[in-house]
């Protein structure tokens, strides 16, 4: 494979240590093949905010940190964008390609927490630091009495928080400690059992100008096919669940062995934000058919009263929804 232009490919990173170290894990994939590149420091919104003390939570982030990239990309500043796929919005960007989606990392979520504690040794009312709902969420519905807490900022600042004893443990992505280096400071690594993670955890997403047709070509062999399927599954569940909910969500999606070819074994859940109500379900299928299988499997759990978990209020009946 030639060269697509004589120029280094130009790979658009944020500037936190997890984003730069993703960026220049893509970087060195771009390498092998025996380009040149160069890392391009983007600043977003979302970290302008965060470094401002201003709060963001949820979803809201989400946009935020993908935007500023993609301008970046659309406006020919870089040729690359490379995002944490979990952070990526469900419906597509105009003039943008996910070219590639490299091999994931271990999908799961941890616990940091003070002592060398695992969540089922932590004392009843201990505090757990967490932004996002579907952590809270599944945290609450594990029954340990535990309180959550609001906390921010880039993963360094929460293992802080438990080493300054602000919080008595905080819950993070597995795959962003592995990136940094610091994956030994977990004290728990949750089994999707008890928490499942986001859709898209784990993973990376690459972008490139859906025009820049050498250099889709040139970066398709970076593509990991499982990892893509099962991202794909997920993000169609969420997808899929967004449209009738606004419940938090997990998915994880596996290749396993069947009979005598891989499937896709999907499972998510959607919770109401306290976590007492949930919708569980897992479905497999082909990987060849993994946007279906998530899809479907996400109209079976609004089927299933998933559509009002979202929503407070008394929208479900006692017993009209299952605890899974
Ligand atoms: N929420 C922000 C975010 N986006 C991606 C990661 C980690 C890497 C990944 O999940 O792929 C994190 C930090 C975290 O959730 O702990």
């Amino acid at each position: 494979m030639s060269a697509p232009t004589s120029r280094a490919v130009r790979v658009g990173t944020r500037r936190s240590l997890l984003a730069t170290t993703q960026s220049g894990h893509v970087a060195d994939m771009v390498q092998g093949l025996g380009l040149d590149t160069e890392l391009v420091e983007i600043t977003t919104d979302g970290d302008r905010s965060q470094a401002a003390g201003t709060p963001l939570v949820g979803s809201a982030t989400t946009g935020v940190f993908v935007s500023a990239l993609r301008d970046a990309l659309l406006a020919g500043e870089v040729d690359l964008a490379v995002h944490s796929l979990k952070d990526l919005p469900t419906y597509p960007c105009e003039g943008v390609t996910l070219v590639v989606v490299p091999p994931r990392e271990d999908p799961r979520d941890v616990v940091v927490a003070r002592d060398g504690m695992t969540l089922g040794e932590l004392p009843v009312g201990s505090r757990v630091g967490t932004g996002s709902p579907r952590r809270e969420a599944q945290l609450h519905a594990l029954g340990l009495g535990l309180e959550v807490v609001p906390i921010r900022g880039n993963v360094d600042t929460r293992i802080r928080a438990v080493r300054e004893g602000t919080v008595d443990a905080v819950l993070l992505a597995r795959a962003g400690l592995a990136r940094i280096g610091r994956v030994e400071e977990a004290t728990e690594v949750l089994d999707p059992l008890q928490l499942l993670p986001a859709p898209g955890q784990g993973a990376l997403a690459v972008e490139c100008r859906s025009d820049d047709t050498d250099l889709l070509e040139a970066l398709a062999v970076l593509d990991d096919p499982r990892t893509r399927a099962a991202v794909d599954a997920e993000r169609a569940v969420l997808a899929t669940l967004e449209g009738g909910c606004s419940a938090p969500i997990g998915a994880l999606a596996e290749i396993v062995e069947g009979e005598d070819e891989e499937e896709l074994w999907v499972r998510a859940i959607a919770l109401s934000p306290d976590g007492a109500l949930s919708v569980r379900m897992s479905a497999t299928g082909s990987p060849a058919d993994a946007h279906g299988v998530g899809a479907r499997l996400a109209q079976e759990m609004l089927a299933d009263g998933a559509g009002q978990l979202g929503q407070p209020g008394p929208a479900i009946e006692s017993g009209q929804v299952p605890q899974a």
